[in-house]
């Protein structure tokens, strides 16, 4: 990810002044008040074992922060409590597609119907590139949480896969003897991530507070 954020940062008005990586950014040792003076937003995406100790330090720093890594949100009320005790802004989110947050209101709404409906069983698939690490995808725990406090407490068959360069495929399914209903969202590439966490950026340095993305995107709901 941090290549293409670095390739469409301009885009969103933003210079990019410091990358940190696995190789300059050993313990921690990167997140210093002077590398950080005049960051205006930072953006992690780095990998599940590593999420929490560098959002602790940008909390401490209290640097604008998007968080796109996945596999860490069982920490997710530690990280939240820190950002508020230092003041600092946090945009969270597994996905920051646009389509894909549009696509798991449309799971939840399923759910609600699919709740009543005890002939249908479901399934939650993901599909990724083969350096991906965690699984399943931080989406899809997400979407099948979605379908839980949207009241559906059937089963669910979770799935995952991992190939090739594929860069995120999310299905969920519905089937009963009489039928089946699927439901897929597919990124063509990793740009609708980057753009997403780039206007997550732009908004989380000229705002405050620890938000979900959605909640930033669906701030103005559309008139039924
Ligand atoms: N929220 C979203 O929309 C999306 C989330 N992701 C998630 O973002 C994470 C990263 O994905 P990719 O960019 O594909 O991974 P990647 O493996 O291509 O890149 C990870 C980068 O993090 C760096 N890194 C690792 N440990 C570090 C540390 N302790 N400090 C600083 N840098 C460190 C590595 O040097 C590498 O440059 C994954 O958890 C993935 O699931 C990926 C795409 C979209
Ligand atoms: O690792 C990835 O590539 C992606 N990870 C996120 C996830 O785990 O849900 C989002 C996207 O699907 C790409």
């Amino acid at each position: 990810m941090g290549k293409m954020l670095e390739r469409l940062a301009p885009e969103y008005g933003f210079e990019v002044t410091l990358i940190l990586d696995i190789h300059n950014n050993v313990n921690g040792s990167g997140f210093t008040a002077e590398n950080f003076r005049d960051v205006h937003a930072a953006i992690e995406f780095t990998a599940p074992d590593a999420a929490v100790a560098n959002l602790e330090k940008l909390a401490v720093l209290r640097v604008p922060t998007v968080a796109g890594t996945t596999g860490w949100f069982g920490q997710l009320d530690h990280v939240r409590q820190l950002f508020e005790n230092n003041h600092a802004g946090l945009v969270y989110s597994p996905n920051y597609s646009i389509g894909v947050n549009i696509f798991q209101r449309i799971v939840t709404e399923a759910a609600v119907w699919m709740q009543q409906q005890p002939a249908y069983e479901a399934w939650a698939w993901e599909l990724h590139h083969s350096a991906k690490k965690d699984a399943p995808s931080g989406t899809l725990l997400k979407l099948v949480e979605g379908m839980r406090a949207a009241g559906y407490h059937n089963h669910v068959d979770v799935a995952s896969n991992r190939a090739g360069a594929v860069p995120g495929t999310h299905e969920i399914g519905f089937d009963s003897a009489a039928d089946t209903i699927t439901l897929r969202h597919t990124a063509r590439s990793r740009e609708g991530f980057a753009r997403g966490a780039l206007h997550a950026a732009k908004w989380i340095a000229a705002n405050k507070g620890v938000h979900e993305f959605s909640e930033i995107l669906f701030s103005s709901e559309p008139q039924s």
